[in-house]
């Protein structure tokens, strides 16, 4: 099959610089994901945008040349609960990809079994309108609950604005819970303003609760770009992200989010978004934390 891109999509970044930042050790890549091929893997026909193709060697390639070594992929809403191109690229991997995959409640056990074996280890709630339909809230919980049993968590994507009528739903989740994208703050309000407060809140009095602290490219709104040898870009995202790594630092991830589905204003140059991370993780431990000791107590527990 083939596919016409949605139109004014921005293609990933080819030919990323050589970040400056030299990555610890075992760093894990916590949030990208793959795109078909489309000839491959077809997007879902309930999609909400037609990507360019991302592939699973494309991955890899960009996981070697920024020196990670490993990667969590996570199931993008182009392929809908179409898992096939995600657990392909875990299979692929080595041991060295876990994954988060999108179900429905039709999902069988026997399908949830031979996915936690490619290696997947949790599902994917999305609240982003712009992006999937409506699912019910009992739907979901009863994902949750079938889920936990196998030790997978539930991954979280909302706006910030949308937390308080997402809380009690949140809050009741019965396993480990990942934000992504930090609740995806408005950077334009304070750190120190109620919306965001109401996010640290919510961090502080579930510790179960667990966020990446990713997507600069995506949050930001006065830059400067991770273009043209930038490397201490997005400064206004960087007092967010810097407090969340500080207040909760065993509790943190960090994700290039590669390819960036759905970026309008421009497609940022992978190694230097690597060179954003010190600049919300000042010391090496916290470092450390961040990019290795949470991601592998999460997603490869079995080697701590
Ligand atoms: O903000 C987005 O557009 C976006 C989309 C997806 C996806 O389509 O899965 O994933 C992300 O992490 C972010």
């Amino acid at each position: 099959m083939s596919f016409e891109k949605t139109p004014g999509w921005l293609d990933w970044y080819a030919g990323p610089s050589i970040p400056a930042f030299k990555l610890p050790p075992g760093a894990v890549d916590a949030h990208c994901h793959v795109f078909g091929p489309g000839a491959e893997f077809p997007y879902a026909p309930e999609r909400k945008y037609t990507p360019c193709d991302a592939s699973k060697h494309q991955l890899y390639a960009l996981r070697d040349h920024l020196g990670f070594a490993r990667n969590v992929v996570v199931q993008a809403t182009c392929h809908g609960a179409d898992n096939r191109a995600m657990v392909d690229a875990l299979i692929h991997s080595g041991g060295k990809a876990r994954g988060i995959a999108t179900v429905r409640r039709s999902v069988t056990d026997g399908e949830l079994r031979a996915m936690h074996e490619a290696g997947v280890r949790g599902v994917r709630f999305n609240f982003v309108k712009r992006l999937v339909d409506f699912t019910p809230k009992d739907e979901l919980m009863e994902i949750a609950s079938r889920i936990a049993p196998l030790g997978w968590h539930v991954v979280i994507y909302f706006e910030a604005v949308d937390l308080p009528e997402l809380w009690d739903f949140f809050t009741a989740l019965p396993t480990t819970i990942v934000v992504d994208h930090m609740g995806r703050p408005d950077v334009s309000k304070p750190v120190d303003g109620p919306e965001f407060q109401l996010f640290v809140k919510f961090m502080r009095d579930y510790p179960n609760v667990w966020s990446k602290v990713s997507c600069p490219e995506r949050l930001s709104l006065s830059g400067p770009k991770a273009l043209g040898g930038e490397r201490a870009a997005y400064a206004d995202v960087v007092p967010f992200a810097k407090a969340i790594v500080e207040t909760f630092p065993d509790r943190v991830l960090w994700g290039t989010d590669w390819p960036h589905p759905n970026l309008k204003d421009h497609m940022p140059d992978d190694g230097l978004l690597v060179d954003f991370i010190p600049h919300i993780a000042a010391t090496p431990e916290l470092r450390r934390k961040l990019l290795v000791d949470n991601p592998m107590r999460l997603y490869w527990p079995e080697e701590v």
